[in-house]
């Protein structure tokens, strides 16, 4: 039986850690770091997680600014906001939400932000950087499997690693990082995705399963070996007969895959958690790097 990968609980122990900092910087009579999160549109899902973020700000002691666009909202005038982020001495870093509308550019915009406030570490820039073992910010939610693995004395090194999924967030950058020279990494790595001829033969003989597809309830049991780590990076909302009308389901069948692995993150409360606690990491980074401060 699995050992719980307990997301929620480190997240919060990260958050207290950049809490004392935060209180530290205060007391030296230095302002707050300052996140910037830019929400378009009205999706439901974008919207919860964007006031989660302004809500983690709060919690940690930072300042955070939330700017809605309507979904309607023209590429140039976000370029516009961008461009007026990225020149304010006041911004140490700032995210936009993504999916965006059809309309807009996705790859337009992430050019556009500065890289040395990109605190989704999303810019060309850092993912090179990330990739050549520089210093960086990483994307937030590879950053918090790293760190929950790490806190939780997980070996990599030497280690099978099998990632589902290539999405520019998280498997591909996830494939980069657990390959890496430096801890958590040191993996070999495999990188599956819709192409690959047979996934199963790959995460059974894995160490580690990373699924990051949002196909609920894809890896079972009877797919993975005895004592892999399993970590659960999709969050589908399935909808149900529950009060909210949804439930949140993960890449992993989790009964089935908890009773062989050694250790399996749930959802929600593993990886999720762990992204937002990694963006409030990163902001104050982004701080203390930051050209404006002394
Ligand atoms: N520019 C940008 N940066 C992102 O980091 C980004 C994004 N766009 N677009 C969408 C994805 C998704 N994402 C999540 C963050 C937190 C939870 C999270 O906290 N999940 C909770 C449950 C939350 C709930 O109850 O809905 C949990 O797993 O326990 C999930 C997913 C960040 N993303």
């Amino acid at each position: 039986m699995a050992e719980i990968l307990d997301g929620l609980k480190v997240s919060k122990e990260i958050k207290a850690e950049i809490k004392l900092e935060v209180e530290k910087i205060l007391e030296n009579k230095k302002r707050a770091p300052h996140l910037v999160a830019i929400l378009v549109g009205n999706n439901g899902a974008s919207k919860a997680y964007v006031n989660s973020k302004v809500k983690d700000c709060e919690e940690v002691g930072f300042r955070s600014t939330l700017l809605k666009f309507p979904s309607t909202v023209s590429e140039s005038e976000l370029l516009e906001k961008i461009d007026e982020l990225n020149k304010s001495k006041a911004v140490d870093g700032f995210i936009v939400q993504l999916p965006l509308p059809d309309q807009i550019d996705q790859e337009k915009i992430i050019l556009a932000i500065d890289p040395r406030k990109d605190v989704d570490g999303f810019h060309p820039e850092n993912f090179g950087k990330m990739a050549l073992e520089m210093d960086t910010f990483l994307p937030a939610t590879p950053f918090g499997i790293l760190t929950l693995l790490e806190r939780y004395n997980i070996e990599t090194k030497g280690k099978d690693c099998v990632i589902i999924g290539r999405s520019k967030i998280v498997g591909r950058p996830m494939s980069i990082l657990m390959g890496r020279k430096d801890f958590p990494g040191n993996s070999t790595v495999t990188l599956t995705h819709s192409y690959t001829k047979d996934i199963e033969e790959y995460t059974k003989k894995a160490d580690i399963v990373i699924t990051a597809l949002g196909d609920p309830h894809f890896l079972k049991g009877d797919m993975i070996k005895d004592g892999a780590v399993i970590v659960d990076v999709g969050i589908t909302r399935v909808d149900d007969d529950s009060p909210k009308g949804y439930y949140l389901a993960g890449d992993v069948d989790f009964d089935s895959c908890a009773a062989k692995a050694s250790w399996i993150t749930p959802v929600p409360g593993g990886v999720g958690p762990m992204t937002r606690a990694m963006l409030m990491k990163n902001t104050i980074i982004a701080y203390k790097t930051s050209v404006y401060n002394d």
